[in-house]
C-alpha cells in the first residue's frame, strides 16, 4: 500500500481528493488531516506526527487562499502558504517522504503575452502571490524529492469557496451582477488537478521539480461567468454585466496562462 497524508483536507482541493479517492481500489491509503488535527505552521506538531504515523507522500492542499485579505493580514498568508510550506519540506526531507505542494499562476505578474513557463521568472504582485512563492522557494532550496504542481482559477462545485459558487449566488440573489473582462487565464477543474496529482503517484513519476497544470480553456473572468451562467441555465435570468474595472483591494495579474509543456 502506497501511504498518503492529505493536509488542509477540509479545504476545496482536499476534499476533491477525499471525495474521488477515499475509497479507491488503487492500493492507496489515505490520512486526511485538516488544520484542527495537524496545523502545517506548528513545526513540532508535525514532528510529532510524522514519527507516529509513517508516509510515502504527502499532497498539501493547506494554504491560505482569501486574495483579498491577504492584503490586508499578509503576515498570517505569510505564516501559512511560507512558513508552513518551509516547515512541510524540513519534515518531509527528513521522513523521506514525497512533498506533492500546490502553487498559483499567482507568482507570475501577468504581463507576459505568451503562456508561462517553468523556466519563467516569478514576479508577484499581490500578497498572496508573494507568500506562495516564498512557499516554492522554500521547498525548492530545502529538499529533492517534492512536485511544485502551480495550477490555476482552482474551482468545484461542490467544494470550497470559488468563483463558479460565488457567480451561481450572486445570479440568485443581486439583480446585476458586474465581472470583469480585464484579467485572462483558465479556470481549472479541482476533479482534474485531483487525477493530475494522484496519477503522479501511482506512476510513481520521478519527475520531481516544478510543474504547471490547467484545464485547456483560456478565458477572461467574464467569459467565465458566461459559461457558468449558461450550463446552469440561468444566463436568460441573468444580467451579466461586463466592466473593465471590477473594485478590489488586490491587483491581479492581467494575462496568468501557464504553459502546458512546462
Ligand atoms: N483556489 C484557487 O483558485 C487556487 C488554489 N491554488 C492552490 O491550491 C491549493 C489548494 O487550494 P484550495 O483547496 O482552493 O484552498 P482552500 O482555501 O479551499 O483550502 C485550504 C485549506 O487549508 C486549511 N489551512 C489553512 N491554514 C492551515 C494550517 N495552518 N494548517 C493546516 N491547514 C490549514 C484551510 O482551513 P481553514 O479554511 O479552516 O482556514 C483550508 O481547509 C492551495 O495551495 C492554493 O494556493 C492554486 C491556484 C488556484
Ligand atoms: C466575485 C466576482 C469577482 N470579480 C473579479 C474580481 C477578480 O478580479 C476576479 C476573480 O475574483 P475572485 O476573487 O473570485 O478570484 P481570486 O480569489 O482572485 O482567484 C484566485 O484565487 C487564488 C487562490 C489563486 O491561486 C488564483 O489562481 C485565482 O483562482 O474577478 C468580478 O469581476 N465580479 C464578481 O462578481
Amino acid at each position: 500500500m502506497t501511504k498518503i497524508l492529505v493536509t488542509g483536507a477540509s479545504g476545496q482541493l482536499g476534499k476533491t481528493i477525499k471525495e474521488l479517492y477515499s475509497n479507491n481500489k488503487i492500493g492507496l491509503n489515505f490520512t486526511f488531516v485538516t488544520k484542527e488535527d495537524l496545523d502545517i505552521t506548528v513545526l513540532n506538531d508535525l514532528q510529532v506526527f510524522f514519527k507516529k504515523n509513517s508516509f510515502d507522500y504527502c499532497i498539501n492542499c493547506a494554504a491560505y487562499t482569501n486574495v483579498e485579505q491577504a492584503e490586508k493580514t499578509p503576515n498570517i498568508a505569510f505564516k501559512i502558504n511560507a512558513e508552513g510550506a518551509k516547515n512541510l519540506a524540513k519534515i518531509c526531507k527528513v521522513f523521506s517522504t514525497v512533498l506533492i505542494h500546490i502553487s498559483t499562476d499567482y507568482v507570475f505578474d501577468g504581463e507576459k503575452e505568451e503562456p508561462y513557463s517553468t523556466y519563467d521568472k516569478p514576479n508577484p504582485i499581490n500578497e498572496y502571490g508573494k507568500s506562495k512563492l516564498e512557499g516554492e522557494e522554500h521547498i525548492r532550496g530545502l529538499m529533492k524529492n517534492y512536485f511544485i504542481i502551480r495550477t490555476s482559477w482552482l474551482y468545484s462545485k461542490k467544494h470550497g469557496n470559488n468563483f463558479y459558487k460565488s457567480i451561481l449566488k450572486k445570479a440568485k440573489t443581486e439583480k446585476k451582477v458586474f465581472v470583469t473582462d480585464s484579467q485572462t487565464g483558465c479556470p481549472t477543474d479541482a476533479a482534474n488537478l485531483s487525477k493530475f496529482i494522484i496519477l503522479l503517484i501511482v506512476h510513481k513519476s520521478h519527475s520531481f521539480g516544478m510543474h504547471h497544470f490547467r484545464d485547456q480553456k483560456i478565458m477572461t473572468w467574464f467569459d467565465f461567468a458566461k459559461e457558468i451562467l449558461s450550463k446552469n441555465n440561468l444566463l436568460a435570468k441573468t444580467n451579466l454585466v461586463r466592466v473593465a474595472k471590477y473594485s478590489t483591494f488586490a491587483v491581479r495579474p492581467k494575462t496568468s496562462v501557464l504553459s502546458l509543456n512546462n
